[in-house]
């Protein structure tokens, strides 16, 4: 249980807490050497006053004040490393962490992705990680620099007198146990307050990221209303939270301190007595005083270290997710081939007992009603999920095996929706070969027609897009996304819908770029425009997620099946137009 706790609040690297908490316990104990002056001070003093014979002894004094001047400059350097130590450790831990996570996150099959809301993902990059870096910079220091002066007093009282030193912790272990005892109930609330979060953050983001969406179809009450929700939730279980948790707390910090009133009734008591000397119960009146501060400190960050805790499991349980296996590299050749392959995102299957290959530099359209499987199919040869039955042969090797980022490095893929990064379009483009000259960049972008509206953007190739930069259109942005994938050179391309939102004008133009895209290469296109891929080497008819027919276009239309039916209705909606009724 406490390896599990340094193990999570470390990010899974316990020994980085060493040095802070070893830092933190030199700068408890340096406070504890002022208080044994302070007592000397005032028993000196003490002396001089008891017996009116004794002359103060002013030269200890002033050697009590030499040395906690020299204290001080010791205290001060205790300190200074303690904080630096502390601070640089929580700052690394959560930057490395952030950026461990981040590159862990995309070894993460998209399935895994898809199924974690994107606001609990944000929540933990930032929220999460600054929980960890305040446990680390804040309560754990100040609970292992607050547990020293106790426990070294509590030894040295002993030592004086030991039924004052009992009576003064006394209590102690009883307001421990309460605070202990309600680990349970912390958690189970804890863990409602950081979903109530995460779910705040969530409905935030997708009021934003939905906006448009939102204005277009006059929702704004209704999706207003899920984001009041959630921060009502998240209120109302702040409030339970603290309203619960805090008089838990509030009645074990009352029980420890009762151990100075306990303390002073004995004293009064033993004193009474004459079993005790007036200076050592002013001394324990002091020290009692100091206790019970960094006491109470201790109790309230060990409660705040256990509600950060759940934010570092939060993390860790992420971090020990496994990305998807394979070491191999990927294979030199770039045939295809689907054996009996049945995919399921969920729980429905959408690909049933599909079978097809294709070979090396050949063009392989997917063609099928939508909803049949189309895409899939092709996030299937790029390895973003793996099958669940059969097998996805590529140079006749299952891509399982192969080590995903290096089988991605071998597939160039334009998406439907394409995303900017907000970033130059010069660095968009050069997300295809991170190395690339401009000469190679200006190549591309001609090739796939996006250099003349490049060149009319205010600062060519320098403008800004992306989120909060210039705007381009979708067809502009699916030019980027040619350009991208002409500069990759990778042998085997994925197309999905590649010309569908490109105007008439440059359509051909795109087409030529593609043409040159595809030379050469092992190509799977998905095209609902039938008579693009026409001349294409092999046409796999999809239905309901199984291969209705396969051959050329010609054999297909000879057929009269899908295929058949699928283009004499392509044929008909040509003469298609919007008319008002
Ligand atoms: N990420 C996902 N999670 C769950 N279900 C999905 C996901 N992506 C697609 N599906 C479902 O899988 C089925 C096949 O989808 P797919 O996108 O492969 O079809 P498609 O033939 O490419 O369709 P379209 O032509 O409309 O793009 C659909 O029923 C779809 O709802």
């Amino acid at each position: 249980m406490m390896k599990n706790f340094f193990y999570n609040i470390s990010s899974g690297n316990p020994r980085t807490l060493f040095m802070p908490c070893f830092a933190s316990f030199l700068d408890g104990i340096c406070k504890i050497l002022p208080a044994a002056l302070i007592f000397d001070v005032f028993n000196t003093i003490y002396l001089s006053f008891a017996n009116p014979e004794t002359p103060l002894n002013t030269a200890r004094l002033w050697t009590v004040c030499a040395i906690l001047a020299g204290w001080m400059i010791v205290q001060y350097i205790a300190s200074g490393f303690a904080y630096s130590k502390t601070f640089t450790t929580a700052y690394d831990a959560s930057a490395s962490g952030r950026i461990t996570l981040a590159e862990h996150l995309r070894k993460l099959s998209l399935g895994f992705l898809g199924s974690r809301d994107p606001g609990d993902l944000t929540t933990m990059m930032l929220g999460d990680y600054t929980a960890v870096e305040t446990t680390i910079s804040h309560h754990l220091p100040q609970l292992v620099s607050a547990v020293a002066f106790p426990v070294i007093a509590f030894i040295s009282l002993l030592f004086i007198d030991w039924k004052m030193a009992l009576a003064m912790f006394i209590a102690l272990p009883l307001s421990f146990l309460i605070v202990w005892l309600s680990t349970g109930l912390q958690m189970r609330l804890g863990k409602k307050h950081v979903q109530a979060k995460v779910d705040s953050a969530s409905r935030l983001q997708e009021y934003l990221l939905g906006m448009r969406e939102i204005k277009s179809h006059n929702m704004s009450g209704e999706r207003f209303h899920r984001l009041q929700e959630a921060f009502v939730r998240l209120m109302r279980e702040s409030i339970r939270l603290e309203g619960i948790m805090g008089p838990v707390m509030m009645v074990a910090i009352v029980i420890m301190r009762s151990g100075l009133t306990l303390m002073v009734f004995t004293g009064t008591f033993l004193l009474a007595g004459g079993e005790l000397t007036l200076p050592v119960f002013l001394l324990f009146l002091l020290l009692g005083n100091r206790v019970f501060e960094p006491l109470t400190l201790v109790l309230v960050n060990y409660a705040e270290i256990r509600y950060f805790v759940l934010s570092a499991e939060r993390i860790m349980q992420i971090r020990h997710e496994k990305p998807l296996p394979g070491e191999k590299n990927a294979p030199a050749g770039n045939s295809i081939e689907f054996q009996n392959v049945t995919f399921a995102y969920e729980n429905t299957d959408v690909l049933k007992d599909v079978s097809f290959s294709i070979t090396p530099k050949s063009v392989t359209a997917l063609v099928g009603p939508s909803g049949s499987g189309k895409s899939t199919i092709t996030r299937l040869i790029a390895r973003f999920w793996d099958v669940q039955g059969g097998r996805v042969l590529i140079d006749s090797k299952d891509i399982k095996a192969v080590d995903p980022e290096k089988l991605l490095a071998r597939v160039s893929m334009v998406f439907q929706d394409v995303y900017l990064f907000k970033d130059t379009i010069r660095d968009n483009i050069r997300v295809g070969k991170i190395n690339a000259s401009q000469e190679e960049i200006e190549w591309a972008a001609k090739q796939a027609c996006c250099h003349d509206f490049i060149m009319k953007l205010p600062q060519g190739y320098d403008t800004p897009v992306g989120e909060g930069g210039c705007t381009l259109s979708g067809g502009e942005k699916q030019r980027v996304s040619i350009a991208r994938a002409l500069l990759k050179d990778a042998p085997i391309v994925l197309l999905d819908e590649a010309t569908a939102s490109l105007d008439p004008e440059n359509e051909t133009q795109v087409q030529h770029a593609i043409s040159a895209l595809v030379s050469n290469k092992t190509v799977v296109i998905i095209a609902h425009r039938l008579k693009t891929i026409r001349e294409a080497d092999k046409i796999i008819v999809l239905e309901d997620g199984k291969v209705a027919e396969q051959g050329v276009h010609e054999e297909l239309l000879a057929k009269k099946g899908l295929y058949h039916r699928l283009w004499s209705l392509q044929q008909h909606s040509a003469g298609w137009s919007m008319k008002a009724s």
